[in-house]
């Protein structure tokens, strides 16, 4: 794709991008663009998986064609999956000596003009357009814009910029006012993102996460939505491994690993522990809404868990039967595929439980990554629920301890990346075990002290730590998958964290 040879250029008869899109040009870009731009997108979850049929939806133009949302449709191995692609035209050659920007999707030519397509979350003028038709509550074509009066109440919040572009969506903010998030892959839907930000802050009164000011809509599907900005240090994930790796640093070539206590953030399980079970007691609120009303655990439930992980089980040891694993992964491969049975039989005895607590909404997709360090407290983002599965499993009622054990791995996957990326001797591997074991505690003392009474948790400890530890190994198993899909580099990761909790190492 960086390849100049292979810049194509369409004709835009009325300079519009849909037009450019439109007939012979459209055919050419969906055939022969984007089938080898996908998959060097961060964003695309199908990196592992042959690419079919490609084709475009359009879902709206803005400030008269300069902009088109498009829902690009692709067949990725036997799934259908769709994308929200911005493409912008920007007029003016984009390319430089022998290779063009990666978001450089195309060239376009109109009235003698040259330009070039590109892909919308790197034009500058297209957060502004959507965060003006937010605060208008405007109707183009389609796309509803609906804005909150908190967000109009802002004023001016400051030029936009775009946040680091490691991530499953594009985030764009405006000053340190607000936040606007494009969601890449799209699903006609209650998107849960803004549901459960909307119920936490307008009706649960729960303080420790963005208020939601807006969404951009088509149909029942939301592609955007905008929350308060909440001035911070970085997620505790970058916080954390930045922090440990000066841990193991500091401790390296020491006689034995040094007792002191560990400072902000590798101190957080306390206060991560607390705002938790904070969250998980407003999400169990009383209220009339059947998407948020409480439900009963019943034996049923306990056994559609039980079924769904372990032919998760079985699909995973399925890909790892096939895939080419980097060196390090393999035998953690091998040794889990030779306890296979033992797998499927710790996941099936959940079914014998019987616990007494209600089900409610939750996170659904928790880990270091969705946490904000701010001061010395955390403000917990994302509630768009695993990336992987379908609307509905996401808006599901499940267990908080789902979350717990979310955070739980993402403990582990700290330390197991600081670990791998240092050449740690014995005792920089023991200060990070140490730390590895001490966040939980606190995690899990916090934890349980304030969600005291909260009924969408079992009151017996027995139940609890059971429950506990099938969603560890329920969520390994998820990891696994996602790694397999999306950063291959990584599966040794969750493979180990698999065996681990087979052999009964507490995590
Ligand atoms: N309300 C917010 N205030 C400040 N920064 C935010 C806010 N929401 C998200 N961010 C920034 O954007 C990043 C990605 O946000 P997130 O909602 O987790 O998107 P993704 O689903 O792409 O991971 C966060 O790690 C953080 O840096
Ligand atoms: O942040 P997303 O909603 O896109 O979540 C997906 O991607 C995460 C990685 O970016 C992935 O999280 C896994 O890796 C994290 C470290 O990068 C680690 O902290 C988490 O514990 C681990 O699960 C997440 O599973 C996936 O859904």
């Amino acid at each position: 794709m960086n390849d100049l040879t292979e810049f194509m250029v369409l004709d835009a008869p009325d300079g519009r991008v849909a037009t450019a899109l439109d007939g012979r040009g459209g055919t050419r870009f969906k055939t022969e663009i984007l089938p080898k731009w996908l998959p060097l997108q961060r964003w695309f979850a199908g990196k592992d998986k042959a690419i079919g049929a490609v084709a475009m939806t359009p879902l709206g133009d803005l400030a008269q064609g300069e902009h088109q949302l498009v829902s690009v449709d692709v067949t990725v191995g036997d799934e259908d999956q769709s994308y929200l692609l911005p493409i912008s035209v920007r007029w003016g050659d984009e390319r430089s000596g022998a290779s063009k920007p990666s978001y450089a999707l195309a060239g376009i030519r109109h009235a003698g003009r040259a330009g070039t397509l590109i892909d919308g979350a790197f034009d500058e003028r297209l957060p502004q357009l959507l965060l003006d038709g937010l605060k208008e509550n405007r109707r183009d074509g389609s796309l509803r814009f609906e804005g909150t009066d908190a967000l109009r109440r802002i004023g001016d919040p400051g030029n936009p910029r775009q946040l680091g572009a490691e991530q499953s969506n594009l985030s764009i903010a405006f000053g340190d006012k607000i936040i606007l998030k494009l969601y890449r892959r799209i699903r006609e839907g209650e998107q849960p993102d803004v549901e459960v930000a909307k119920f936490l802050t307008e009706v649960a009164g729960f303080g420790h996460t963005p208020r939601f000011l807006g969404q951009v809509a088509h149909g029942s599907t939301t592609l955007a939505a905008a929350f308060a900005f909440v001035a911070n240090q970085g997620d505790a994930w970058a916080g954390i491994v930045d922090a440990l790796e000066q841990e193991a640093r500091a401790s390296a070539g020491a006689a034995q690993s040094t007792a002191d206590a560990f400072g902000f953030p590798l101190d957080l399980g306390s206060i991560l522990g607390q705002r938790t079970a904070e969250l998980h007691k407003a999400l169990a609120a009383t209220t009339d809404d059947p998407a948020f009303a409480t439900e009963d655990l019943t034996p049923d439930q306990l056994g559609t868990w039980a079924g769904d992980a372990a032919a998760e089980a079985e699909a995973l040891i399925a890909r790892l039967e096939q895939a080419r694993l980097p060196e390090d992964a393999a035998p953690l491969a091998q040794t889990l595929l030779a306890r296979r049975e033992a797998l499927l039989s710790r996941l099936r005895a959940v079914a014998d439980l019987a616990p007494d607590c209600k089900l409610s909404r939750i996170h659904g997709d928790y880990h270091l990554g969705q946490v904000l360090l701010a001061q010395n407290d955390v403000v917990i983002i994302d509630f768009e629920g695993e990336p992987a599965r379908t609307l509905a499993e996401r808006r599901e009622k499940s267990s908080p301890l789902r979350d717990v054990a979310g955070m739980l791995r993402s403990f582990d996957y700290a330390a197991m990346t600081v670990i791998a990326r240092h050449d740690s001797d014995k005792a920089g591997l023991d200060r990070i075990e140490t730390w590895r074991q001490s966040v939980i505690r606190d995690f899990l003392d916090a934890y349980r002290l304030h969600s005291e009474g909260a009924a969408n948790l079992p009151s017996d400890e027995g139940s609890r730590e059971t429950l506990l530890d099938f969603f560890l190994l329920h969520k390994a198993i998820y990891e696994a998958g996602y790694e397999l899909s999306n950063r291959p580099a990584w599966i040794g990761i969750p493979l180990k964290g698999i065996l681990d909790l087979l052999e009964g190492k507490d995590q």
